[in-house]
């Protein structure tokens, strides 16, 4: 758990965090002391010795005002510690998501990561300020009183000291059932925690199917997977807390009867025997609480472990001597290899979803892929992008592995028109200026306009500052998809990944797409994923992808005249639902 924290917080965090145990290592002796000093005391009192009970009192007055003081120290220690982690995590999560492939980044994998920030954090604070100061002292105090006993009747304090290991033993039993209880319940909640993410979201595509009110089966399912999770966790501990109290309660009736042996058989005072009675239930007191802070210490190392799961997990491993950026701008695949790593829903890694697969698009020509769905068009764009890396063969970007470059020269030579297109909850120009931050007002007006993105700024109250709302809400899908090729226009990048959308466009944004992938044939080298007519026709060569793989590569011409799969896709096509044609971009918009 510490050791958890301590690689989230670094080494800053391990000399605070020993410091801090330390100090609370202090305050248990301290305290142990205190009350063991009550011993002395009782006994003056007893034998009428005045003197004797003042001076032990004083000492007793002087140890407890020092470990009370050193307490209050400890706790605003806990405290700043417990920010000072809590930054920390934050800065390593946010650091590692940047790092992360971003084919990492999937609703199952974002709703853990939400669970696991929020929920981490929580227990990070709850961690350093209400569990390890009271765990230590509930330690240390016993202990000390233990030894402090030896003193006074070494049988009994040897006793005590006998009963430690089976306590903690006891205590450790009982802590690890919770933890395992503990997991299961965390695992539970991330689950639904996603489950209840994707019902908010998907509200729409689950009422259109008649999903009514909350008749969503997987969440219901999650949400009864947490249920069953907790009610075991809750016997589980309750199980634990029983089997602690017991062994407990047992090595304080042993300390009472050894005592009372003791005085029966004259080898002990009655009235010492009395007092020490005294201090074995301070010693029993603290150790009944033992296995519930150690459970509430598990609960929170299994958020804090993930957290540390979170931080550790590996980003792309990025070159130590990365290569310059090129002067030309070919694509090629060479014999790639490639499967999608397991995740949620799918535990063991697939098939190859592209199969030694080799293609090359040259400096400054336009690809176009096509093939039926679920081929790998849309996986072949993304490697080149390096959402994720490809298992066997490589990719190359002007005759580098694209492995081999920054990852911020290799996203900086990139412009990606996909289809999921996200707007961020700013101004329709701070959307476009994303693409190019350094870009003049002329630069972001004139993409703008090509993509027909001036008139939405007028028809909108604020012009170009007004609000697009949370991802991109106050626009049509239409419109977002112009925005983000204005977005890309801007960026100017050597080369274009662009995914056409499959859905029918309104037909100012058809034109648009369709403009826009002229503009750029013969500036960018373009691969596009091309579901229109227009596109096609407009591409130096074609792609037709199949099971993973290029079984034709050509010009629309050669393609049709060898009549194999792309002349019969294509006439399929062609034939049931026509391809679209291009339209041209009403006057006054290109
Ligand atoms: N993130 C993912 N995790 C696991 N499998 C995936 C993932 N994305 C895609 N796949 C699988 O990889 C295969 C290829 O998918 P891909 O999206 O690349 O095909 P596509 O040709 O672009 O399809 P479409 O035209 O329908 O978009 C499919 O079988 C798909 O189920």
């Amino acid at each position: 758990m510490i050791s958890a924290l301590i690689s989230i917080g670094g080494t800053a965090t391990r000399r605070a965090f020993r410091g801090f145990l330390a100090l609370a290592t202090l305050v248990g002796v301290l305290q142990g002391i205190a009350l063991a000093t009550l011993v002395p005391v009782l006994l003056s009192l007893y034998r009428n010795d005045a003197g004797a009970a003042w001076y032990w009192l004083a000492v007793l007055g002087l140890v407890a005002a020092a470990g009370g003081t050193l307490l209050a120290r400890v706790t605003m220690w806990g405290f700043h510690l417990a920010m000072d982690v809590i930054v920390a995590m934050h800065r390593r999560i946010g650091q590692r998501l940047v790092e992360l492939p971003i084919g990492w980044f999937t609703p199952a994998t974002t709703g853990r990561t939400s669970h696991v920030a929020v929920r981490g954090t929580m227990f990070v604070a709850q961690t350093a300020m209400d569990i390890l100061v009271p765990l230590t002292l509930h330690v240390v105090t016993p202990l000390t009183v233990a030894v402090a006993t030896c003193f006074y009747d070494w049988r009994m304090g040897l006793a005590l000291l006998a009963a430690a290991p089976v306590i903690w033993l006891s205590a450790t039993v009982a802590g690890r059932r919770n933890g395992a209880a503990e997991r299961r319940i965390h695992d539970a909640a991330a689950a639904t925690n996603t489950r209840l993410l994707e019902f908010a979201e998907k509200q729409l595509t689950l009422r259109a199917a008649g999903i009514e009110g909350t008749a969503y089966t997987p969440l219901d399912d999650a949400i009864d997977a947490q249920r069953r999770a907790g009610r075991r966790a809750l016997w589980s501990s309750v199980l634990g807390l029983a089997l602690q109290g017991l062994v407990v309660q047992t090595a304080f009736g042993a300390a009472v009867t050894l005592g009372v042996y003791l005085t029966v058989h004259g080898t002990a005072d009655p009235v010492h025997v009395v007092a020490l009675i005294g201090l074995c239930a301070q010693f029993t007191g603290p150790l009944k609480i033992l296995a519930e802070l150690g459970t509430a210490l598990r609960r929170s190392a299994v958020e804090v472990g993930a957290v540390r799961d979170l931080v550790e997990l590996d980003g792309l491993p990025e070159p130590a001597t990365p290569s310059p950026v090129p002067p030309r701008h070919d694509i090629a695949f060479h014999d790639v290899t490639f499967a999608y790593e397991p995740g949620p829903g799918h535990e063991q890694r697939g098939q190859p979803v592209l199969n030694r697969l080799s293609l090359t698009v040259p400096h400054r020509s336009m690809v176009a892929l096509v093939g039926p769905s679920g081929s790998g068009k849309t996986t072949l764009t993304r490697l080149i992008a390096r959402f994720w890396d490809v298992q066997d063969g490589a990719v190359t970007l002007g005759g580098t592995d694209v492995r081999d470059f920054a990852t911020d020269d290799l996203m900086a030579q990139l412009s990606l028109v996909f289809q999921d297109v996200y707007l961020f909850d700013d101004t329709l120009e701070a959307n476009i200026r994303l693409g190019n931050p350094e870009a003049t007002d002329e630069q972001v007006r004139r993409a703008a306009e090509f993509a027909a993105v001036t008139e939405i700024a007028e028809r909108l109250p604020n012009g170009w500052h007004s609000s697009v709302g949370e991802g991109g809400r106050a626009l049509s899908g239409g419109e977002r998809q112009r925005v983000s090729i204005a977005r890309a226009l801007v960026k100017n990048a050597p080369v274009v990944l662009f995914d056409e959308a499959t859905a029918a466009l309104d037909p100012t944004t058809e034109a648009v797409v369709a403009e826009s992938i002229r503009l750029l044939a013969g500036r960018a080298t373009v691969l596009v994923i091309a579901h229109s007519l227009a596109t096609v026709a407009q591409a130096d060569s074609i792609a037709f992808l199949d099971g993973g793989a290029v079984v034709e590569h050509g010009t629309h011409e050669d393609l049709l005249e060898r009549n194999g799969r792309y002349a019969q896709f294509w006439r399929s096509h062609a034939g049931e639902t026509p391809l679209r044609t291009p339209v041209h971009i009403p006057a006054g918009e290109s």
